[in-house]
């Protein structure tokens, strides 16, 4: 068994001659792992080597500017974030890795952020890199178009109208992460990774990896296979939300980092994380729950589902608040 390649061709606007066929493939891989690649899915190379050029150039800041510009002294959480500052899997080392947060930007009079909920509010930029900040956000609403016509195939796979959570993706919640991996050290033991295992809390995950390799996705059996880098594609995976909001039909696999294959380079990779509006309700959708049978999650809002999975993991160690947290695994 490996991570099916979804060839986005004709299926990238509603629809597209091949959705229905996508849509098939893409309900057989979230059947599986939640894993998939997608290719000839709209987004220029030229876009995605930017954003990787703006990862080197933040993570080659002098780590007094990182530090000045730390995720901690942003309300929502956006900024640096050093090596061994999370730890995905509880039961490993601190993650060798060092990233830096960004999101798309609600003005200060919007109510999510009057309210104080989480992931709305501003970034943090360096004035070092005056393009970045643009760069990022053009980069983070190609992202979030391809994050919606995938919750539209979502739908379409579930035998859903193509539009069914549209409405969802109102005011979304959505998370750029640009993560540098060092070498994996030559002293690790099997408690050292660059990301211990984890799954993903949100809706959609789309990973930009460069050429080195380096994920791991546990597939149903629990054998761990890699996430190969393959060119022009970004991969996808599906976050905790959606077994919630197909009870369990679709899977959210655990996946994790070792930089054992770059030859002593540090890896560089940039997910995204989409997440709908706070107030989106993640409940069981037609078809999915057994006649008879009582849905295997109470229904919630997706701001709920993030606050969950934030006292669980995050919050404490990063002194954030229910309100305030941003960062995703
Ligand atoms: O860097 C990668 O390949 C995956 C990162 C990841 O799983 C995450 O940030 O949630
Ligand atoms: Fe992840």
């Amino acid at each position: 068994m490996s991570i099916p390649i979804l060839d986005l061709q004709e299926a990238l606007a509603p629809g597209g001659a091949r959705s229905a066929a996508v849509a098939a493939q893409l309900r057989a891989a979230a059947m599986a792992s939640g894993f998939f690649y997608v290719r000839n899915h709209g987004v220029s190379g030229e876009l995605v080597a930017r954003q990787f050029r703006v990862a080197h150039q933040l993570m080659a800041l002098p780590q007094q500017r990182r530090q000045a510009l730390s995720m901690q002294h942003s309300p929502t959480l956006r900024g640096f974030e050093n090596i061994g500052a999370q730890t995905l899997d509880a039961a490993a080392r601190p993650d060798l890795k060092e990233s830096f947060y960004c999101g798309m930007v609600y003005p200060d009079d919007h109510p999510y952020v009057r309210a104080g909920y989480q992931t709305y509010g501003h970034n943090q930029w360096p004035s070092e890199l005056p393009d970045a900040p643009a760069q990022c956000e053009t980069y983070i609403r190609t992202m979030l178009a391809l994050s919606t016509r995938l919750m539209q195939l979502m739908a379409l796979s579930l035998g859903l109208p193509e539009d069914y959570f549209d409405a969802t993706s109102a005011d979304p919640m959505v998370t750029l992460r640009m993560v540098r991996y060092p070498a994996h050290p030559v002293d690790a033991d099997d408690r050292t990774f660059g990301a211990g295992a984890h799954t993903d809390w949100g809706a959609i995950t789309i990973l930009a990896q460069d050429a080195h390799g380096g994920l791991e996705v546990c597939m149903p059996g629990g054998d761990w296979v890699p996430a190969t880098p393959v060119e022009g594609c970004f991969v996808v995976n599906l976050g905790d939300m959606i077994p919630r909001w197909t009870n369990g039909l679709y899977h959210s696999n655990p996946h994790r980092v070792r930089n054992l294959h770059s030859g002593g380079a540090p890896r560089y990779s940039i997910p995204f994380f989409y997440e709908p509006g706070y107030f989106a309700r993640i409940e069981a959708v037609p078809g999915t729950v057994p006649a008879g049978e009582a849905p295997r999650h109470a229904p919630c809002t997706a701001g709920e589902h993030l606050r969950e999975m934030y006292r669980k993991t995050y919050g404490l160690k990063t002194g954030a608040t229910d309100a305030t947290s941003a960062a995703s695994p």
